[in-house]
């Protein structure tokens, strides 16, 4: 399979009503995987309904591989375009097996290569065994696991995974989410995942989109999304933060806990955000703080704190087994260089 760039520019769809994504520029390298995160109702799935040629932009152009499939008067169609879809409910035939659900849907000379269906099923991790299976007679995580095959199995350059593991299990999802990036990579697939799952999103992408009300709020690296967020909403689409008011100068901030170190300098009063593992309890030399609760997850645990002032609330993320007990009294530093952001509203509490 020959790997297809892809690149989106001022994408703007619409219902019928105000545009549900507004002037969407994006690009994925061939090969890349894009994970799109973002709340509910963001807009995600219609970028990939656009990609995929099931609704028809107001405005904006596609370009997969140098080739236009939607701008201007053209609007290839879904079945042309060369993108294999593979949405949450995997979407299986319930009639047909695992077979015939893969097959479905193929050029009739290529329905009879049955033989093909074996190696599809090893590449996505499953035992060619199951070939005869109903899907009834198979896990969720099989059925979405078949409904990745049947995707491949018409060699899309470009696929699109549209929350494909979010009704799996912990465990089921994990391996389910490996097994699909191996298969992606060996076919040297071009990916776009939309999901709600940060996890989900920095693990499995080489790029993150963050797409918030209909717009791109930023697009990078995993990394650079989640220790650089553009702004604080994009921090939170990202993972826990915390915000506290302070007042910079050059390379650091001062803040209710202490003078702590800017990963970039600023002046003035600022927003610092802080995320919970960035809280580290215990050196003396830090602001005391009282526990108020401890919600214990096995490796890790998530202590709510209340400082002196009786408003700022925190949250720390911490090794389950160094969790505090509830009224202990720890001291707080943070050892890492911290983000601020211009300071536009008063906010003191986690709003995680
Ligand atoms: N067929 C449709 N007709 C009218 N409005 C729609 C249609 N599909 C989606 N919308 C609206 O467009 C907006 C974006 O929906 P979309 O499904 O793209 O969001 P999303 O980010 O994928 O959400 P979720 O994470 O909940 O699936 C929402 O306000 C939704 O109500």
């Amino acid at each position: 399979m020959k790997s297809a760039g892809i690149t989106i520019s001022g994408l703007t769809v619409g219902y019928g009503g105000p545009p549900v994504l507004d002037q969407v520029s994006l690009q994925v390298r061939p090969g890349g995987t894009t994970a799109v995160l973002g709340p509910s109702g963001s807009g995600k799935t219609t970028l990939l309904r656009a990609l995929a040629g099931f609704v028809r932009p107001a405005r904006g152009r596609i370009e997969v591989d140098g080739k236009v499939l939607t701008g201007g008067q053209v609007l290839v169609a879904p079945e042309r375009r060369g993108i294999g879809y593979v949405r949450q409910d995997g979407a299986l035939f319930p009639h047909l097996d695992v077979t015939g659900n893969i097959l479905f849907g193929l050029p009739r000379v290529e329905r009879r290569r049955a033989d093909q269906v074996g190696p599809l099923l090893e590449l996505v991790g499953l035992s060619p065994s199951l070939a005869r299976r109903r899907p009834d007679e198979l896990s969720g995580g099989q059925q979405q696991r078949v409904a990745l095959a049947r995707a491949l199995a018409r060699e899309p350059a470009v696929v699109l995974l549209d929350e494909p593991f979010s009704s799996l299990d912990t465990a089921l999802r994990a391996a389910t989410r490996e097994a699909t990036l191996n298969a992606l990579t060996a076919r040297g697939a071009t990916t776009v995942l939309v999901t709600h799952d940060q996890a989900e999103a920095l693990s499995f992408a080489d790029q993150v989109a963050v797409i918030l009300d209909g717009r791109l709020a930023q697009i990078g690296s995993p990394a650079e999304v989640y220790d650089a967020p553009a702004t604080p909403e994009v921090g939170r689409v990202l993972g826990d933060t915390m915000l506290l008011a302070g007042r910079a100068d050059s390379r650091v901030v001062n803040c209710v806990l202490g003078t702590l170190d800017l990963a970039e300098p600023a002046t003035g009063e600022v927003l610092v955000m802080i995320r919970p593992e960035q809280l580290v309890l215990g050196n003396p030399s830090g602001p005391a703080a009282r526990v108020m609760s401890v919600a214990y997850h096995g490796p890790e645990a998530m202590v709510r704190l209340g400082l002196p002032d009786a408003t700022t609330r925190l949250v720390a993320r911490v090794p389950g087994h160094h969790a505090p007990q509830p009224g202990d009294t720890v001291h707080l530093t943070v050892p890492a260089q911290v983000r601020s952001f211009p300071k536009k509203h008063p906010h003191t509490s986690p709003d995680s």
